[in-house]
């Protein structure tokens, strides 16, 4: 992650102790505001009857297209009046414990910079379409909101026990990239793929991800990748099932854990429930560096 150009190894200029920064709406160009529009209207096209009806609903309830780029005071003032969340404006990736300590305080943050004109489609890190389209909407649901406190919290108890590298298998295979079966089929509420328009369409349509009834060890020992869309995806019944199956105490997994090998990306285990078994095909032909 060194050669991110927004990672920094303690608080740049200008940012707080705890890594904030001024949103500084107002300095916002006319060509970043058109981004953001162009971003949300794209989605706007492919989400409905592919993203969570949690997820559209907090949409609705944010307001998030009025033009331009939003500007935090006046978001917050929805999103703390539901569920006591707001979201803080930081240079870029923060480090673990910084990060943690944000959402253990219910506050999100959120890259301040937009992506560029040329990279709509793909950038490593995450700027403020994919952190306020992507997961601000989702912290709107009462249930998803205590998820991502209960998480800050776990990851300050798995980083004093060592047990990050699992731990963040289990946000990225929900908060990141979930599914959930919303009894009228398969839909979206992971903030990596609603801000992606691609892998919004790959991750509920194509033959070739796994498609996994989701499973908390067998997540935390599911590897990930982080340069291409997901070779698996894993699918909770509904959010509360998701806040009840992590509400136990993480001490015993962590044990088991630290004596389990890993689990490969495309693996299917004999004790998997398996929704759809995927043919890996875009993967085996070269994922998105094919010909
Ligand atoms: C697991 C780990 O906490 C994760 O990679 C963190 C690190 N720092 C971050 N910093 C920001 N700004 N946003 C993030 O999503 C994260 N993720
Ligand atoms: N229950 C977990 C904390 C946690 C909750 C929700 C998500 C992630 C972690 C623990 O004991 O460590
Ligand atoms: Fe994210």
């Amino acid at each position: 992650m060194a050669d991110f150009e927004h990672v920094f190894a303690e608080p740049p200029e200008g940012a707080a102790a705890d890594w904030t920064i001024s949103q500084n709406w107002r300095a916002y160009t006319q060509v970043e505001h058109a981004t953001w529009d162009t971003l949300y209207a794209r989605q706007m096209e492919i989400l409905p009857g592919r993203a969570a009806d949690a997820f559209m609903k907090g949409l609705q309830a944010l307001r998030l297209d009025t033009g331009g780029i939003p500007d935090f005071a006046l978001m917050n003032a929805k999103l703390q009046a539901l569920t006591g969340w707001t979201v803080v404006c930081v240079p870029g990736l923060v480090p673990d414990d910084v990060f943690f300590d944000h959402l253990a305080n219910r506050r999100f943050p959120s890259g301040q910079f937009i992506r560029k004109p040329d990279q709509l489609d793909y950038l490593q890190e995450p700027d403020i379409f994919h952190d306020v389209f992507g997961h601000v909407p989702m912290l709107t649901d009462p249930d998803f909101a205590d998820y991502m406190q209960a998480y800050g919290k776990g990851g300050q108890r798995a980083q004093s026990l060592g047990m990050l590298r699992n731990l963040a298998r289990l946000y990225w295979y929900t908060v990141e990239f979930g599914l959930m079966d919303q009894g009228d089929g398969l839909r979206i509420y992971g903030a990596g793929i609603v801000s992606s328009a691609t892998e919004s369409v790959f991750a509920v349509e194509d033959p070739s991800p796994n498609r996994i009834a989701f499973d908390l060890e067998r997540i935390m020992r599911t590897d990930y990748r982080i340069d291409d869309f997901q070779q698996v995806y894993f699918v909770i019944p509904s959010i509360e099932a998701l806040n009840d199956a992590t509400l136990e105490d993480f001490g015993p997994i962590y044990d088991r854990l630290k004596g389990a090998t890993d689990i490969a990306i495309e693996a299917v285990l004999p004790y998997d429930k398996v929704i759809t078994r995927g043919t890996q095909a875009y993967a085996a032909r070269g994922g998105r560096f094919a010909a």
